[in-house]
């Protein structure tokens, strides 16, 4: 079974209204592509760029986080109803940067996805393990907890999407290696079949200093349904040169 590469791109704590023009440039050099692409630009582009990049732009919109609740007195908080009137359609939840940079725990991940899938929303949701949780052997104790608190049971039969990141890989220039992946990938599939069932087999990707140039030996690895982008997404040149060194399709391993 085969499905199509996902390419996301997290624009983070960056990018001002002049910045759309990398949005339509994005769509423009990848009008021809089947690879799916998403791009999560802060809450402040949300809504202007889905209007510059109109209805039936390909490029999927995605909210970096939501809160767990509908609506109420939560200031500075963005509901997962209100990314979807902004025009997303996923919505990144648990990344490393909120797990550690806000404390984030892994039931309040769970709790955003619950919401995120009410609203209508396809969740991203990001695990990976620090530098000293490797060192210490504990990598795959790591991983399976947040595979287990992070994963509500709302998200049955729901389309969600995961991604691994090691801490230490995001903003480094320090790409995991190709076992690295394989081994992490294998342990997320198992967790992730062994809750929802075999025939649940959500997109994996990878995330952590993926670039132009090494993009294509991430994306060929086994069970790699894509990446997660940070710094190489800012710019539409090196983002478009990731989107067209993906595979087209990946085949869905069990
Ligand atoms: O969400 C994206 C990841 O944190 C990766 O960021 P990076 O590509 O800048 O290392």
């Amino acid at each position: 079974m085969t499905s199509h590469t996902l390419i996301a791109g997290n624009w983070k704590m960056n990018g001002l209204l002049s910045s759309l023009d990398e949005a339509r440039a994005i769509a423009e050099g990848s009008s021809d592509s089947v690879v799916k692409i998403a791009v999560f630009p802060p809450f402040t582009l949300l809504h202007a760029m889905s209007e510059a990049l109109g209805p039936d732009s390909h490029i999927l919109l995605g909210g970096q986080d939501c809160h767990h609740e509908d609506n109420g007195a939560y200031t500075g908080d963005v509901s997962a109803a209100q990314l979807l009137d902004a025009g997303a359609r996923m919505v990144l939840l648990g990344h490393s940067e909120r797990r550690h940079g806000h404390k984030e725990a892994c039931e309040l991940v769970a709790l955003k996805a619950r919401a995120a899938v009410k609203a209508g929303l396809e969740p991203l949701i990001c695990v990976g393990e620090t530098l000293e949780q490797r060192k210490e052997g504990l990598t795959h104790a790591v991983l399976s907890k947040q595979l287990r608190d992070s994963l509500p049971d709302d998200l049955i039969g729901k389309a969600f999407h995961v991604s691994y990141e090691p801490v230490w890989a995001i903003g480094t220039g320090m790409i995991a290696t190709d076992d690295q992946i394989i081994d992490a990938f294998a342990l997320i599939r198992r967790v992730i079949s062994e809750r929802f069932g075999d025939e649940f087999k959500p997109h994996l990707l990878y995330g952590g200093s993926v670039k132009p140039d090494n993009a294509a030996e991430v994306l060929r690895l086994e069970g790699v349904g894509g990446a997660l982008v940070g710094g190489a997404s800012l710019k539409a040149a090196d983002f478009l040169k990731i989107i067209h060194s993906a595979p087209l399709v990946h085949e869905l391993k069990s």
